[in-house]
């Protein structure tokens, strides 16, 4: 188990924390937030390369806040990757375990078989892709058998196919590894995809901690709201006629949901266009005019002519002769009203 409690660091006028976080062996928290949020301090801080003002780093039950970095047994991982430009690509893994009299570990060449760069043994880094690289630093990590492992935007210098390429290597990697994780992004479909657990970080904060099924569809909070995909509506209104969101009625079984007062939240992948029978349970349902088509792939999104207006995002296929008037649902699910006082953070 890695964890950290009440922990504060600050540089210059930025303050991270205090804040709490722990991650399970086996397990992968993703700490999703915008740039400059303080995830590259957060990951610093907990591998020794910063020292916080207060709180402590917990691994294993062993109080590390004090320990420097290299005595830690924590890996991590950078953005570009960082390996020994003077050693090739099979001693930059083997450099931990030859440190540890294990040159000819087996595992140094499983290593680079897990991570398909056992063609690549001999080369020097600076021949070496991106992708190639961060491969490499992946292996790298893993050779020193570390007691914690620290993600800090592997992919995040990476085009796209190959980021999704060696995301995947990631996710199976990290299944199988017994150790705690902590994976920092910006980026919300990477977030998903290698997430056990999220934790919002926003201005040093953080804003939703929680398994990544209950952030994503039950955000209590309006940052992790936004970054998970989620589109403000507006302010809920209640009046004489019941609960509104500017000139849309909202159906009174929101008044379930865990706020009837705040913002609204619609999820635009969740609206459906099309009859009154699509759906059984809906929040908001409403005759109106398409305003435009945009063909966004793989997603295209339908402005509707709603006040306040509503985006949805639909299938190609589905664009199929829409247009006129139509039929818009939101069901419940993909509607949420957020309390205004849970945009101060928690954790
Ligand atoms: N030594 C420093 N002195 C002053 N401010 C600093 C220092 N180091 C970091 N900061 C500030 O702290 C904030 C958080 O930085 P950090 O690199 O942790 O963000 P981040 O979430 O990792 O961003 P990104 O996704 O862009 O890498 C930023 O505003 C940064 O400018």
């Amino acid at each position: 188990m890695l964890a950290v409690s009440d922990l504060l660091t600050q540089a210059g006028s930025f303050r991270l924390g205090p804040l709490n976080l722990s991650v399970r062996a086996g397990r992968v928290l993703v700490v999703l937030g915008p740039s400059g949020a303080g995830k590259s301090m957060l990951l610093d801080t907990i591998a020794g390369f910063r020292t916080p003002r207060r709180g402590n780093v917990q691994l294993n039950g062993l109080d590390i806040t004090r320990l420097p970095a290299d005595q830690r047994r924590i890996g991590v991982v950078f953005q570009d990757a960082a390996l020994f430009p003077h050693l090739s690509v099979r001693d930059n893994v083997g450099f931990a375990p030859t440190l540890h009299g294990r040159r000819r570990d087996p595992e140094i060449d499983e290593l680079l078989a897990r991570f398909g760069i056992t063609h690549l043994a001999r080369r020097a880094p600076r021949s070496l892709s991106g992708g190639e690289r961060q491969r490499v630093a992946l292996a790298r990590a893993l050779a020193a058998r570390p007691a914690a492992l620290l993600l800090d935007e592997p992919l995040s210098a990476l085009d796209q196919p190959v980021r999704e390429e060696l995301r995947d290597v990631l996710r199976e990697t990290l299944n199988e590894l017994a150790v705690p994780a902590i994976h920092v992004t910006h980026d919300r479909d990477e977030a998903l995809r290698l997430a056990d657990d999220l934790a919002i970080l926003d201005a040093g904060s953080l804003r939703q901690t929680g398994p990544t099924d209950q952030l994503t569809h039950q955000p209590i909070d309006t940052v992790t709201a936004r970054l998970l995909g989620w589109t403000e509506l507006g302010p809920a209104t209640r009046d004489a006629d019941g609960l509104h969101v500017g000139d849309l009625p909202l159906d009174p079984a929101i008044l379930a949901a865990p706020a009837t007062q705040g913002t609204v939240f619609y999820r635009p992948e969740e609206v459906l266009i099309g009859g009154p029978d699509r759906h059984p349970s809906a929040a908001l349902r409403v005759r109106t005019k398409v305003a435009e088509v945009v063909p966004t792939v793989p997603l295209a999104r339908v402005l509707l002519g709603t006040a306040p207006p509503i985006t949805a995002l639909v299938l190609h296929r589905d664009l199929e002769g829409l247009g006129g008037e139509v039929e818009v649902t939101v069901p419940l699910h993909a509607l949420r009203v957020i309390a205004p006082d849970s945009s101060s953070p928690r954790a």
